[in-house]
């Protein structure tokens, strides 16, 4: 069962005297998909890196539907039901996508019955890796490996899935492809996702609600179709501050 993530005032810092973020405030409801966007360096990723544990957070909080997560380590998120799919990639190309996709079940491998719907619901759910299971995942095209990341992330039944900019050096047919399953993902209504994505318009595109962050704070936010509606104010704010590599 997915959750709601609710985070307050997160503030994470590298190191000790340069916050990256200052003060975050986000809602993500259940089940729905919140893209996070913004010009390069506001700290996007280091939000989602935030909420998986492996960015050091220096204060405010976390909510996943009842239960604090700040304070505990990237296992424990694990274990609370937080899924991190990098932005680098991460398939392990030598085997098989089946073997890809059991590794992300890893924690209840021993219940053969529970891994094996979970695979067979991510596959029914990836329509472009589901022919190839049994091929290695290393002869699979950039934007299949990458729908073997994240439907890796999902296969442990997380309630809350992170993505961090999936179609990174894709080029834009493989764009289109990975984002027509990150659609049929989310019409599955499945689990609470959180996106960050430089490919605005394919992130709006399927994004229930928006997030914009400008250098480490909230800039602001709304449905998808609204922020679709003033994308180029948004955008043209963001070059007067400090120039953009967004691409659209
Ligand atoms: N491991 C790190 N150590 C120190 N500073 C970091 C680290 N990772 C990121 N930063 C800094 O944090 C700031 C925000 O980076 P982040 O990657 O979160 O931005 P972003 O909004 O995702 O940008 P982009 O779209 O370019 O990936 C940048 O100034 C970056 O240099």
């Amino acid at each position: 069962m997915s959750e709601a993530i609710t985070i307050k005032g997160l503030r994470v810092a590298y190191e000790s005297d340069i916050e990256i973020l200052r003060g975050i405030d986000m809602l993500g409801g259940a089940n729905t998909l919140t893209a996070i966007i913004g010009p390069n360096g506001a700290g996007k990723s280091t939000l989602l890196k935030g909420v998986a544990g492996v960015a050091p957070v220096t204060g405010g909080e976390i909510h996943l539907g009842g239960q604090r997560i700040e304070a505990l380590n990237p296992a424990q998120r694990v274990g609370a039901g937080v899924s991190f799919v990098p932005q680098e990639a991460s398939v392990f190309g030598q085997m098989t996508v089946l073997e890809n996709l059991r590794l992300g079940g890893w924690h209840r491998r021993k219940d053969k019955a529970w891994l094996e719907r979970r695979i067979a619901f991510c596959g029914d759910l990836f329509h472009s890796i589901k022919p190839h299971l049994e091929r290695r995942a290393g002869d699979l095209s950039g934007g299949q490996q990458k729908l073997v990341e994240i439907a890796r992330g999902l296969v442990g039944e997380p309630r809350l899935l992170l993505l961090d900019e999936p179609t990174a050096g894709l080029s834009p047919v493989m764009v289109r492809e990975v984002y027509r399953e990150i659609a049929r993902l989310k019409e599955s209504r499945s689990v609470t996702v959180l996106l960050v994505e430089q490919n605005v318009r394919e992130a709006l595109a399927v994004a229930d609600h928006v997030y914009v962050l400008a250098m480490g704070q909230n800039d602001t936010d709304g449905p998808a179709a609204e922020i679709a509606g003033r994308l180029d104010g948004i955008v043209r704010n963001w070059m007067s501050r400090e120039g953009s590599g967004m691409a659209s």
